[in-house]
Parts: C-alpha cells; structure tokens; sequence
C-alpha cells in the first residue's frame, strides 16, 4: 500500500482527496494535516467520510509526513515551496495542488503571488501535471506541479490546434466561467450565497494568476510565444468550469479534419472526451468525475474555431487530477479511484 499524507485536509480540494482516496485500493492515508482543526476526527467535520476513515486532523509533523510515500499538498500558495524541500531530502514524492511549482519563471511567480519563492531549486526540478502532455515525464517525477483549474480547462481544449500549427497563436481568446468551490473554503464577504447567488460577473478581467500558468502552456503547445486573452467569471454555482476558447484557424480548408484531429489526439486519453461535432458540453456531465468533455463549433462564413470545455475544477482541476498523477507516479492503472461517472442531476 502506498503510505499518503495530506497537508491541508480541511479545504476543498483536501477534502475532495479524502473522498476519492477512500475507495482507492493501493494507498493507505497516514495523516491528514490542519493546524485549526487538530484533534478532531475527520468524520466529524466531514460526514460523508464516515467509516471511510479513523484518523483525527493533526498538525503538520515534517518528520511524520517525510515517513509518507507521496504527500499531497492542498494548501494555499507559499507553504509547499517551504516545506517541499525536506520532504525532498528524505525521498518522499510530492503532488502539489497550489500553484507554487507551476511557472518556470519565478520573477514572474513572484510578481503574481506577492512573495520571492522559497525553493527555486525544486522549482526548476517540478514536472508540470498535465498528464496529456507530460505522462512520462510524470512517470520519473519526485515533484509534481498540479495544474490550476482554469489551465486544465484551457489547455486541454487548444492543445491539439496549437501542436498542428492551425491556428493564429497570437489571438487566441480564453472565456471562463468557475463555480464558487473554485475559491477554497475560507470565509469572505465576496463569496456570501447573498452576494454570488442570482448574479453572474466577470473578475480578473485586467489580469489573473492563471494567465502566465495558460500562457507558459500553450507556448510550449505552440513551440513559439503565444498571445491570450483569459477572462474569468464567477458562476453562482459550486462546482464546475465550462471554458469557451476562439481561435483564428490559417486556413479554413483545415476545418473539415478538426474534429478527426481532436478525436485521434485523445483517443488514448482515459480522461478526455471529444464529443461529437457541435455538441454542448454541460458542466453537470462532469461534476464529481475526472473528465473534461469538449465539443468544436463553427459559425457559418467564421474561420474562428470554437472548443467549449468543461471540467469539475476540484476534480480534473484539482484532486482527480493529482491523484492521476498519483497513479502515474506510481505506475498504476490511471483509472484507479477515479472511475466513476458525474453525478446527475
Ligand atoms: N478550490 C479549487 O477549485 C482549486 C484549488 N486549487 C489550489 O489548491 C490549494 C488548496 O485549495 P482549497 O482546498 O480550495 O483551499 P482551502 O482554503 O479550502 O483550504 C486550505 C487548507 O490548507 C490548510 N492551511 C492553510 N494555511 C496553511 C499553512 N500555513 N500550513 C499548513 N496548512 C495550511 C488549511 O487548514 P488549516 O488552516 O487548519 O491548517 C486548509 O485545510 C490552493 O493553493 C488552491 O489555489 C487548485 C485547483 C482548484
Ligand atoms: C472562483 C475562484 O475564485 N476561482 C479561483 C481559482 C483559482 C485556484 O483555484 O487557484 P489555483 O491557482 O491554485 O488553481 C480564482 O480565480 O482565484
């Protein structure tokens, strides 16, 4: 069994960890870290996970996470790149759900999450999780960069345009919208059902952490500097991220193979599903599973190719995906604990 820890039990994403870690046959969860809630047994805060699991929340121990196999961080941005370099020493593997081994440029890293990064080292040595993209170098990694929510939505939908060269890689449009899970779990004004539910808004328009993430992406899709306009916009919802992605096609003769083209670039993809041409893909044909579903559109007389994709952002964007990670890491079946089809309705 495969000994896991899980720093930051108590957020979304941690919690969403624990609900699939629970029916996952090879691991065995070892400790599930909060400093707010140490003592208390994990089924008490979290009911749905009772008789699933006997641990208590405990502090966060280097020395018992270091006798781990693999350490899940799902913590905000800053507390793994400090932490991440001991577990390193002592062998320990690493998924990291925040974004602090994301970027290779940590000037950049600095300037979007407001503090010099501690462990440029392990930064530069991170794989980013993607693994439609990185699988093998996934396979090797001690340290993996889980990808944001919003870039696996994004990503996922341009990438087989941007690696054939199709289209214009300087004017690719990026319109999201995320539920409100997407913000963790920490109390604020903003994310108040009173203040969210009922209304539908834009944010980050002038700019957005995930934007030098899509961009750093997409570029190396590309095989050259890419241009992107990435908006994001809050749903009132809680689970769920549909992105709608325009891109100028170079010819539009192209059109006709696109949907073959997506159809072949994942047809080994366990978790991508290209739907037939012209479909809508629905937020809810993804919400607690590890998908993301997307559909190509063309307007009559357009040579834009519209990819609309949905994912859920704590599974596919957060705690499926690091568990995918997980299973390549350790050279299981990929679909181990992640098997289960959305929830409907
Ligand atoms: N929500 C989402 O959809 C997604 C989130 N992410 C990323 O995953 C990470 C976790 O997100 P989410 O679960 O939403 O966050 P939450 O705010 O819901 O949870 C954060 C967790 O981290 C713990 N924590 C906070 N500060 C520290 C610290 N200094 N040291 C140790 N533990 C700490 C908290 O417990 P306590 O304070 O009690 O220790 C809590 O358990 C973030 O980096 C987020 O950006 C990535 C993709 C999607
Ligand atoms: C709705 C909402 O607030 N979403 C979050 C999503 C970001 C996130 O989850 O952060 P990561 O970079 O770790 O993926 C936001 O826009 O900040």
């Amino acid at each position: 069994m495969i000994k896991i820890g899980i720093v930051g039990g108590t957020g979304y994403t941690g919690v969403e960890l624990l609900r699939i870690l629970a029916v996952h046959p090879e691991v065995e969860v070892k400790c599930i870290t909060s400093r707010s809630e140490a003592g208390m047994p994990v089924a008490d805060m979290y009911p749905n996970l009772r008789g699933h699991f006997d641990l208590a929340f405990s502090e966060p121990d280097p020395e018992q996470l270091a006798e781990c196999d693999l350490v899940f961080f799902a913590t905000p941005h800053g507390v793994a790149a400090r932490m991440v370099p001991e577990l390193m020493k002592a062998g320990t593997r690493v998924v990291d759900l925040s974004a602090d081994f994301r970027l290779k440029d940590l000037d950049v890293w600095a300037k979007w999450y407001g503090m010099p990064h501690e462990s440029p080292e392990w930064a530069a040595k991170a794989v980013y999780g993607l693994p439609e993209v990185a699988r093998d170098e996934i396979r090797k990694a001690q340290l993996v960069a889980n990808p944001g929510c919003y870039p696996t939505a994004v990503q996922l939908g341009f990438l087989p345009l941007l690696e054939n060269g199709l289209v214009d890689p300087s004017r690719l449009i990026a319109d999201a919208k995320s539920g409100a899970s997407g913000a963790g779990r920490q109390a604020s004004t903003g994310m108040l059902h009173g203040e969210i539910g009922e209304s539908f808004k834009t944010y980050g328009a002038s700019g957005h952490r995930h934007l030098p993430e899509i961009r750093q992406g997409l570029g190396q899709a590309a095989g050259t500097g890419v241009g992107v306009t990435f908006v994001p916009h809050l749903l009132p919802m809680i689970r769920g991220i549909e992105a709608t992605l325009y891109a100028e096609l170079n010819d539009t003769a192209d059109f006709e193979r696109l949907q073959a083209l997506f159809e072949e670039r994942y047809r080994d993809e366990p978790f991508v599903d290209v739907m037939p041409f012209g479909s809508h893909p629905e937020t809810r044909s993804v919400r607690g599973a590890n998908h993301c579903r997307m559909a190509l559109h063309r307007q009559e007389q357009s040579n834009v190719v519209i990819v609309t994709s949905v994912i859920d952002n704590l599974v596919k964007g957060a705690a499926g995906q690091a568990v995918q990670n997980m299973n390549i890491m350790f050279g299981l079946d990929e679909r181990l604990g992640l098997n289960a089809p959305a929830m409907l309705p």
